[in-house]
């Protein structure tokens, strides 16, 4: 019998699969269509076609449900040579697969249509009814450098998330691959890479091939055990502005830990820990100010927790999706096993204490 949320999971799974073939094309062209948003962080054509794409999909199938995505179209209805770059990826990008083709809406109409779609994922978000949150390219720092980036979808039911979908073009297909200290860059999605993580709320956690064709079988994915504190691994931001690496550094030698950490960019950190190939996911704020956004960490924070994993901010307050579309009541991340959350969040708030 067909779980509960079984119909969102695939058409999820699809959408990202989809999203993540036109992420892939961009990822081969030298010129990615950057652009400069206004907190001046980059935006690439990739982004705003694997949101239309997701989008479209999920109007086909779930139109009354709302959506926070992270991209809007004001630069492109500004830029006509913009917009028919990414109108004509999204025109051409469909699955192998016609029967999910179909699933998820087939063509988009046209240029307009396409703007407006994008501009769908605009909902305040919140603790009531139905929310999708859509990170179209996660990491696009790591996918402009060729590193790591994660496709990213959630959802969201007052205020819960269900259902969450990675997609991480660029990570190895093998659970048990170790991570490279070099993953953060250089890389390619060649044969053995692409990598769907996917999980619903009591469901537990699998991964899967990304592929192009019809979907695999997912294989169930479990955290690590962590027997010893000091042999764990960090995985970490690459942007020393995205998390304090100072602290974590301190945090890591009061934990007796000597492996260096592994820096990566996007969610691909919190499926990469979700499978056991690291252990330790912090985040660390550099700001008073910066709230994190819900697209950022919906998907990956259910993964991490069907995979038998804890998740809090550094207070050890569970992270709240149902205030809108930031995380304002959260500071930071804090993802371990669950056996050793207790002992990692001590070492963060001791280091963090030594501030004030
Ligand atoms: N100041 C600050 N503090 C914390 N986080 C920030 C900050 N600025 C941006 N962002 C968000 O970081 C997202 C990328 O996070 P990563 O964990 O991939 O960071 S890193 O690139 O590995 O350093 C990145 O997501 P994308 O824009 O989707 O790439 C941003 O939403
Ligand atoms: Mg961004
Ligand atoms: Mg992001
Ligand atoms: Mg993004």
């Amino acid at each position: 019998m067909a779980g509960i949320y079984a119909k969102e999971l695939e058409v999820a799974q699809l959408a990202v699969q989809r999203a993540s073939q036109l992420t892939k094309r961009v990822f081969h062209e030298k010129a990615k269509g950057t652009v400069s948003k206004d907190d001046k962080s980059p935006v690439t054509i990739g982004d705003f076609g694997a949101q239309a794409l997701i989008i479209a999909a999920l109007q086909a199938n779930f139109p009354g449900d709302e959506i926070v995505a992270e991209e809007e179209s004001a630069q492109l209805r500004a830029d006509a040579p913009l917009r028919d770059q990414i109108w004509e990826l999204v025109r051409t990008t469909q699955l192998d697969n016609v029967a999910a083709e179909g699933l998820l809406g087939g063509v988009v109409p046209d240029a307009d249509a396409m703007l407006d779609i994008i501009d769908k994922g605009n909902s305040a978000g919140g603790a009531r009814g139905r929310i999708w949150a859509i990170d179209p390219i996660d990491g696009t720092k790591g996918f402009l450098r060729g590193g790591q980036y994660a496709v990213c979808l959630a959802l969201m039911v007052d205020g819960d998330v269900k259902v969450g979908v990675l997609g991480c073009p660029n990570l190895p297909v093998d659970d048990a691959a170790p991570l490279t200290a070099g993953i953060g860059a250089n890389q390619t999605d060649d044969d053995g890479r692409g990598v769907i993580f996917s999980a619903v709320l009591g469901q537990g956690a699998t991964s899967r091939p990304l592929g192009t064709g019809a979907l695999l079988d997912g294989k169930k994915i479990a955290m690590k055990p962590v027997d010893e504190l000091s042999s764990a691994t960090f995985c970490e931001s690459v942007e020393s502005g995205h998390s304090n690496q100072s602290e974590s550094a301190q945090i890591g030698q009061k934990l007796g830990i000597t492996k260096p950490s592994v820096r990566m960019d996007s969610q691909a950190k919190y499926g990469s820990i979700a499978r056991g190939a690291g252990d330790i996911y912090l985040r660390l704020p550099t700001s008073k100010t910066y709230q994190e956004k819900i697209w950022d960490h919906a998907a990956g924070e259910l993964i991490v927790r069907e995979a038998g994993g804890q998740v809090t901010d550094t207070t050890g307050s569970r992270l709240d999706f149902s205030v809108g579309r930031t995380l304002a009541s959260n500071r930071g991340v804090v993802a371990a096993p669950a056996a050793i959350h207790g002992q990692v969040l001590t070492a963060v708030q001791e280091v963090l204490g030594q501030k004030e």
